[in-house]
């Protein structure tokens, strides 16, 4: 869960450098890879007991597993969505970004700029989630000399070899899932965290940091909630090519 993407969603209104996301994406990227294995592993009583197994198997460095992408991709896509977010705003309200703060945008318009900018990054999102999933479900402790390695040997290895043994689509898989995820969800992340900072800023002015930092977050929680179901399907969508367990769709996988 960019969880860890979530800390670069704190202003919307303002384009971001990918700085402050990248440090986030490394410290929820542990998180994020419990989660991946808790919804596509049967092998887990739970959190804690996923955290034990990483570790005792793959020490620390199991939860680190497949983040190479998503640090990599993370500027592109922040950028496809915040720039698709910000001129969709500018051709709805036909307002720049200064007149905004006098003339604030309906929730209506952002709702359709939110989900607008999450259905363009999510196509852009796919094949490096699709890769960041693989990774991460590669429970095998580091290579030992003798032992076998394992099937995918770091990003490149697999992006190629999803490439050469299902084609260009094969890196799309799972795409629709996470569009249908980020489309609403996104819309509903904007809609959110606009209320949050116009409940706490007086008319006209700009929200404070402390404000955007706390809008963020919870904007950050209300789109997870709603974007949880959806990222289980996606997730096992993802993994489905991989151990022969072929849905027929994404309504299959939802059954
Ligand atoms: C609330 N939602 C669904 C989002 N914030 N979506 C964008 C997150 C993209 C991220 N790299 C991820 O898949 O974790």
């Amino acid at each position: 869960m960019t969880g860890a993407g979530e800390s670069v969603i704190n202003n919307p209104g303002r384009r971001r450098a990918s700085g402050p996301g990248a440090l986030g994406l490394v410290l929820g990227h542990p998180f994020d890879t419990v989660k991946v294995r808790l919804q596509t592993q049967t092998t887990y009583q739970g959190i804690i007991d996923c955290m034990v197994k990483t570790y005792r198997h793959e020490s620390l460095l199991g939860f680190f597993k497949g983040m190479s992408f998503p640090i990599v991709s993370i500027a592109v896509v922040n950028s496809i969505l915040f720039g698709v977010y910000s001129n969709a705003l500018l051709v709805l309200t036909a307002t720049s970004h200064q007149e905004r703060r006098a003339q604030p945008p309906s929730y209506t318009h952002v709702f359709i700029a939110g989900c607008t900018g999450g259905f363009l990054q999510a196509y852009c999102l796919a094949p490096f989630d699709l890769i960041k999933v693989r990774l991460q479900n590669q429970t095998e402790p580091r290579a030992q000399p003798g032992s076998p390695p394992p099937r995918y040997q770091g990003p490149v290895h697999c992006a190629a070899s999803i490439f050469q043994a299902e084609g260009p689509r094969g890196l799309f898989r799972g795409a629709w899932a996470l569009t249908l995820r980020d489309t609403p969800t996104l819309g509903i992340y904007f809609v959110t965290y606009e209320w949050l900072c116009r409940q706490s800023t007086p008319d006209g002015q700009n929200p404070s940091s402390a404000t955007v930092l706390v809008a963020g977050g919870f904007a950050g929680i209300t789109s997870w909630v709603t974007a949880t179901p959806l990222d289980v399907i996606k997730s096992r969508m993802q993994m489905a090519g991989l151990e022969q367990r072929a849905y027929r769709g994404l309504l299959d996988c939802v059954h």
